[in-house]
């Protein structure tokens, strides 16, 4: 029996990103996982939560794995996807996170399976159920607007998103649901390493508000102002939605380069206020000044698509550059979520990242048996150490 490799959850950040990208990776290589102290570092005592379970019962089915701990609260996970390449499971799916747990958040741990298992040709539709705007995760304006278009340039092939329907943690909670459509790289087919660098300067802003009617002359003139203030010469259009409850307030800065690069920053308001219109302008005040430093540094992703990118690096053929931009004379240090992913695609697939942001991956080709690659490669290792002998 192949024995699991053992990843400690308190590692770095510490979080559920070491999960999603534990068991994706995991389910897609078929290298088993033995993960414990899940969420180690979160406060509430850790452990599998609902949107984490929702990806991991997603991905025991679909790579066909047994898995023990795959309960609410657990803080030990054991992951064993088949050591057959089993591909009777259809993609196409429902998948219900049974709270407004983060759609996105599920889509990050299922999309390399989905990508790359070769199970499946031509285009899949899977819906998820849950939140589409959450704090700290990906909104599916992020999604739609920052997100795909970036995995499109990576060279992965298009993927859409379809809301149906908005799923909010703030105010009354509210389920959600998004259709993805996804077409799989063909059987045998690899990511090229991908480069991106040479962002240009910037010449667009798109504003996409969410907020209650009443809020909506009041936030167009006073983002107007500061963007204008902030980014004098640049397009801007801003974008309203109602979002038809006092308590949902969210705002997405989105910048384009003249090279296409966009790069992003939001906040689903969380603060304390009487009134929508008295947090309005706190909102405004704190996104853009938040996007005018991701424009500073220079590079040609944010922090939390940087995030995003580690696994498709690993995934891809040779050498992949991320420029995240130089602030003080030196690179900008990717943050502790992608620093976390770093270490998980090390742990499994052996890929290390320097510190500028590029890593030489390991060109995982669609339906591979990476599992079996892994062991031929290191039974060449001990056989060369047996003739060193
Ligand atoms: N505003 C944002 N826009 C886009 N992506 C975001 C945003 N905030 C956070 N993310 C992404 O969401 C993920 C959050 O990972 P994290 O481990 O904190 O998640 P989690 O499952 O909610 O776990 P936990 O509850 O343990 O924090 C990261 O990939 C991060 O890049």
């Amino acid at each position: 029996m192949v024995e699991p490799v053992h990843l400690s959850g308190t590692t770095l950040e510490g979080g559920g990103q070491l999960l999603r990208i534990a068991i994706g990776v995991s389910a897609l290589t078929r290298l088993p996982i033995h993960i414990t102290d899940i969420r180690g570092n979160r406060s509430g005592g850790g452990g599998l939560k609902l949107q984490h379970l929702t990806a991991i019962k997603w991905l025991a089915n679909a790579s066909s794995a047994t898995s023990t701990g795959a309960v609410v609260k657990s803080r030990t996970l054991d992951f064993r996807p088949s050591l057959e390449h089993d591909c009777s499971k259809s993609l196409s799916s429902d998948i219900d996170v049974g709270s407004p747990g983060s759609v996105g958040l599920v889509l990050q741990a299922i999309l390399p399976f989905v990508l790359f298992s070769g199970c499946q040709q031509g285009s899949i539709h899977i819906t998820i159920k849950g939140g589409t705007n959450v704090s700290m995760s990906p909104s599916i304006d992020y999604i739609q607007q920052v997100l795909l278009p970036t995995l499109s340039r990576i060279g992965l092939p298009p993927i859409t998103a379809a809301l149906n329907h908005r799923g909010w943690s703030t105010g009354r909670t509210e389920m959600g649901s998004v259709t993805f459509t996804i077409t799989p790289l063909g059987n045998g087919a690899r990511l090229p390493g991908f480069n991106l660098s040479s962002r240009g300067s910037i010449k667009h802003i798109q504003a996409t508000v969410l907020a209650p009617r009443s809020c909506e002359k009041q936030a167009r003139d006073l983002l107007a102002a500061a963007l204008g203030q902030q980014f004098p010469h640049l397009d801007v259009d801003i974008t309203f939605e109602d979002s038809k409850h006092s308590k949902r307030l969210y705002l997405l800065l989105v910048a384009t380069s003249g090279n296409g690069y966009k790069l992003a920053r939001d906040w689903l308001y969380s603060g304390k206020s009487t009134s929508p219109n008295d947090a309005v302008p706190r909102l405004i005040s704190q996104v853009v000044s938040e996007l005018a430093a991701e424009i500073e540094h220079g590079g040609c992703v944010d922090e939390y698509m940087r995030d995003q990118l580690v696994v498709f690096q690993a995934l891809a053929q040779g050498k992949s550059v991320v420029d995240g931009g130089r602030a003080d004379g030196k690179s900008v240090e990717p943050s502790l979520h992608a620093k976390t992913a770093q270490w998980v695609v090390d742990m499994l697939l052996g890929v290390e990242f320097d510190g500028s942001g590029w890593c030489k991956g390991i060109g995982l080709s669609a339906g591979e048996d990476y599992a079996k690659r892994k062991d031929g490669d290191e039974s060449v290792t001990r056989l060369i150490d047996t003739l060193h002998v």
